[in-house]
């Protein structure tokens, strides 16, 4: 379990239209409550409260279809919830509408997204993905990003690489170019949407190394995975959605080892056939 909190510090914005509270330490970094979300009057989901830690991990692991991905895609809020409000860093983002402009900037500051699928621009270089996104989102001058891209590209094994387009790399080394591009916007906190799914396990492995570490530093990540593996070693908590809501929470051991909801333990008795 990690628990040095990442400081749980406000992000750099002017937040005099947001409702900003200071963190305590060891309150939730980021905070779900009644959150609901439906496509085309389909319930995804609804009453989703979720409270996770500044610098820890929380795995979200469930079956397909159980709306693992929109949970993450309405913290970030690539989409829009119907209800509830997800709560960041001590900003408070509710559902009722779109996000103000002053409240968009401090989640796009504070929150960071890896998605399964990369998501590199094909025409630029490792090192240019990296330095164009901390040009574009934090107007950080050039010379400046570059050398955060390299010494990110390092970290992440690649810096020999950082000239090279992504159809050159593996698909493993295109999701730690992605994790790099993510970190170098310097979020308070990460999101994992099932980030080794498109890999062959060998290229996962370097990818979950990466993870690992980001963990072990004291990240506050939510991962949603279908590595249970990895989320018993590095994960404060898991969650399993299923059936339009969160049918299971607890300690690794506890979920993964001892589910009380039948949904859970079929979900899990599945994965562990697998
Ligand atoms: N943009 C969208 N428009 C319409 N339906 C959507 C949209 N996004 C997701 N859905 C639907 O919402 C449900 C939940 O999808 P979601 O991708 O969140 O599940 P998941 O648990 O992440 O699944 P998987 O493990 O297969 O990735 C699915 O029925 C999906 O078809």
């Amino acid at each position: 379990m990690t628990t040095t909190p990442t400081g749980g510090t406000a992000p750099p914005t002017d937040r005099t239209n947001t409702d900003h509270h200071p963190t305590p330490a060891d309150a939730a970094f980021v905070s779900l409550r009644g959150l609901a979300k439906s496509f085309h009057g389909q319930r995804v989901f609804e009453g989703i409260d979720l409270d996770v830690r500044a610098g820890t991990v929380t795995a979200v692991i469930g079956p397909s279809g159980g709306g693992k991905s929109t949970l993450l895609r309405c913290v970030n809020r690539l989409e829009t919830p119907d209800a509830g409000t997800v709560t960041v860093g001590g900003v408070r983002y509710p559902a009722d509408g779109p996000l103000d402009r002053a409240r968009r900037t401090a989640l796009n500051r504070t929150v960071g997204m890896v998605f399964q699928s990369f998501n590199l621009f094909p025409h630029l270089t490792a090192e240019r993905n990296i330095t164009l996104a901390q040009q574009r989102a934090l107007k950080r001058p050039r010379a400046e990003a570059v050398q955060r891209s390299r010494e990110l590209l390092d970290r992440v094994g690649l810096l020999e690489r950082a000239d090279a387009h992504p159809h050159t790399l593996s698909g493993g080394q295109q999701q730690r170019v992605a994790i790099a591009r993510a970190l170098a916007l310097d979020p308070e906190v990460l999101l994992f949407d099932e980030p080794t799914s498109a890999l062959d396990p060998e290229l996962a492995l370097d990818v979950l190394a990466v993870m690992r570490s980001l963990a072990a530093e004291g990240r506050t990540m939510i991962v949603v995975t279908h590595e249970t593996r990895f989320a018993e070693e590095v994960s404060e908590q898991v969650v399993v959605m299923a059936d339009g809501g969160i049918v299971e929470a607890g300690t690794p051991r506890a979920v993964l080892h001892d589910p009380a909801h039948p949904r859970a333990r079929r979900f899990l008795a599945s994965v562990r056939g697998r």
